[in-house]
């Protein structure tokens, strides 16, 4: 992957407004707190609602065409379809997921399976998911879905036609007898998650919401099943500025993040950094592996907060009882990070890679899903089986700000 970090300001999706994303605001000048990058969205929308040529009607007849009715924000059902700008067609076809913000459906593209991801057309936070990825795909990033179109249709909704992915590793998860991974799979993830990490770190992005619901491994159709990606940026954020210089702490900003994997500095709301999505993604480990992180049952994000000071100190022996001594040398590097400084991944590859050859795990060895996943068929793989709500509430509440969590 390129080094060479992404200079573009603005995504513009075809007949929206523009989104100008949050780290484009110069910090240096800024008096009041960030806007979110949904509220610069919505501030934009004033700006350029007037300057846009109205988009041309496409997709499928809506029952009620009064004008109003055409232009509602709304969420496309599944069985409908639109036609984008070249004039290819993309049926909703089954659902495959529900967001905070919208809906994920299936659909199929040149012969092949894909995912299109859905919002609301005022809410604002796809433009900068799509800045990301297209980001990613010009540093051709290995463990990211490809985007393959976005756009907008009639002021609706917004649209990003994404490579399909297999279950998500919350439901992989959810799925095994134990609830939990075994070794080999645990350290499988750990080596793939972590490069995802840091080539998403390589181009300038911070995840802010790294958990197991956001990775999934890829199709075996298309012979990615071996890779594990990483997808949902509704968070993501830039941490160098525009001469690529690493922007220094904000302070105090509020929540970013979901309650169970949130970083220390998360829970005293401080701006976030490339060791906060590392963080998470040890909590992530330890949750797959054991099956359970102690503040599980907690939903209270101070609660949840004072639970991960614990582990640290009174419960530490407790919490890594039992799971390889790697894990607390992890735990303690992340800890001894500064907001600035660059995670070492090859210090934490090579831990997770100590465990694997003290355990003797051979390199060649299958998924704890792929047993299951033969007695499937790929199709079936992708549908639901836990109801999204039902994660959501599992996880303590799903990623959100501050300002979103008033809205609840
Ligand atoms: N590329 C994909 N292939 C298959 N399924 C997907 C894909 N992208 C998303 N999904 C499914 O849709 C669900 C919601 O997607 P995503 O997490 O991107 O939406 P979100 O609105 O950002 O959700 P969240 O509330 O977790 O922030 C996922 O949990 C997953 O089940």
């Amino acid at each position: 992957m390129a080094s060479a970090l992404d200079q573009t300001d603005m995504v513009q999706i075809p007949n929206t407004p523009t989104l100008v994303a949050e780290e484009n605001v110069d910090h240096k000048k800024r008096v009041k707190i960030q806007p979110t990058a949904q509220e610069s969205f919505a501030m934009e929308h004033v700006v350029h609602q007037v300057q846009n040529p109205e988009p041309r009607l496409r997709g499928p007849a809506i029952k009620d065409k009064s004008e109003n009715n055409a232009r509602k924000d709304r969420l496309p059902l599944q069985g409908e379809y639109f036609d984008n700008d070249k004039g290819d067609r993309f049926f909703f076809r089954h659902k495959l997921g529900d967001g905070a913000m919208g809906h994920v459906f299936l659909s199929v593209f040149g012969g092949r399976t894909v995912a299109i991801k859905t919002e609301k057309y005022s809410t604002g936070m796809l433009p900068m998911e799509i800045k990301v990825l297209l980001s990613i795909k010009r540093h051709q990033g290995h463990h990211f879905c490809d985007i393959i179109d976005y756009g907008t249709i009639r002021r609706e909704y917004n649209y990003m036609v994404i490579s399909l992915l297999g279950k998500d590793l919350y439901r992989l998860r959810s799925e095994q007898p134990s609830r939990s991974f075994t070794l080999n799979t645990t350290t499988k993830i750990a080596l793939e998650t972590i490069d995802a990490i840091d080539e998403l770190h390589k181009i300038g992005y911070l995840s802010r919401d790294v958990k197991p619901s956001n990775f999934a491994p890829g199709m075996r159709e298309h012979g990615q099943h071996k890779t594990i990606y990483m997808f949902d940026f509704g968070l993501a954020k830039k941490y160098v500025d525009r001469d690529n210089r690493k922007m220094k702490s904000r302070g105090e900003v509020g929540w970013r993040g979901t309650v169970r994997y949130g970083s220390l500095q998360a829970h005293k709301r401080m701006d976030l950094g490339r060791r906060d999505d590392v963080e998470c993604w040890f909590y992530m480990l330890i949750e797959m592996y054991v099956g359970e992180l102690p503040w599980r049952h907690m939903t209270d994000r101070t609660l949840v907060g004072q639970a991960k000071l614990s582990v640290r100190n009174e419960s530490r022996q407790t919490f890594f009882n039992r799971i390889p001594r790697q894990f607390e040398r992890i735990m303690d590097m992340i800890d001894a990070y500064s907001f600035e400084v660059r995670p070492d991944y090859p210090h934490l590859k090579a831990l997770i890679n100590e465990i694997r050859v003290e355990n003797n795990i051979p390199d060649r060895c299958k998924w704890d899903w792929q047993v299951e996943e033969s007695q499937h068929s790929e199709l079936t793989e992708t549908t639901s089986v836990m109801s999204d709500m039902a994660i959501m509430a599992e996880q303590g509440g799903t990623n959100y700000t501050d300002r979103a969590c008033e809205n609840q």
